[in-house]
């Protein structure tokens, strides 16, 4: 089964790939979506006794959890000892499911792929990226996003021009989406050729 990981700074269109990715038929497990899910579930109180204050009826309210750690220098290290290991197992359970059901191609998209060591999980990388004033302006545009907020995560990113360099594919979003969409059917069809020729005989 081909592990196909996707990554991309914060904006540049990721989860809109991913999308478009299982509309092509491959199963996606999207990190972001399962930190959101864990917050509210088994993350909750374990966040909580670290961040006081941050869970509201059960869950994580993750508003208070970024106010919090735009004034905890160390807080997104604590946090992440905490959240990083929960993801992975989540993973590796998806990739349990999915190689028993007989699936091809999988896609994981991990947001943190290069910064934490993921990319020696997969086989093949790609990664999403666009002009950096769409990025600034898509993310300044959704609720609850401040300048501060954005460049506490940014910092926290391998930069998109190092990305771009350790792609085995590049998306580039900065035009219309279905030409986004155009590359992503692409992509797929080039994975499956690579499949059929031999060329990942350990996947
Ligand atoms: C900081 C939090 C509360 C902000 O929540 P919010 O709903 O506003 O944003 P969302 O989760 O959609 O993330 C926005 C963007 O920031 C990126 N991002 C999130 N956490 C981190 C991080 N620790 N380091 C770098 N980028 C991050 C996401 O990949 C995404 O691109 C939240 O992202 C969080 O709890 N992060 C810690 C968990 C984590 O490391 N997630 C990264 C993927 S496993
Ligand atoms: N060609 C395009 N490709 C992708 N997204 C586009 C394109 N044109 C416009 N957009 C818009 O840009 C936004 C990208 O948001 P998306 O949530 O996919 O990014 P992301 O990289 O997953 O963000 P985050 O890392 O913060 O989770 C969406 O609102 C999407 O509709």
């Amino acid at each position: 089964m081909l592990r196909v990981g996707l990554t991309g700074s914060i904006g540049m269109g990721k989860s809109t790939m991913a999308k478009f990715f299982a509309d092509a038929g491959v199963p996606v497990n999207d990190s972001d979506a399962v930190v959101h899910q864990l917050y509210a579930g088994e993350a909750a109180a374990l966040v909580d006794a670290v961040f006081p204050g941050t869970m509201k009826n059960g869950a994580i309210d993750r508003q208070e959890l970024s106010r919090q750690l735009s004034s905890d220098r160390d807080g997104f290290n604590k946090l992440e000892s905490i959240i990083h290991p929960l993801v992975r197992n989540r993973e590796q359970k998806f990739i349990e499911q999915e190689q028993a059901k007989g699936a091809e191609i999988v896609l994981l998209d991990i947001p943190l792929l290069f910064e934490t060591g993921a990319e020696k999980r997969v086989d093949v990388v790609v990664v999403v990226s666009c002009d950096p004033q769409i990025q600034r302006q898509r993310v300044l545009a959704r609720p609850n996003m401040t300048e501060e907020k954005f460049n506490m995560i940014l910092s926290r990113q391998t930069p998109d021009a190092i990305k771009r360099e350790r792609a085995d594919y590049l998306i580039d979003t900065s035009g219309p989406l279905e030409a986004s969409k155009q590359r992503v059917a692409e992509i797929v069809e080039d994975l499956k050729r690579r499949l059929r020729s031999g060329e990942f005989q350990n996947a």
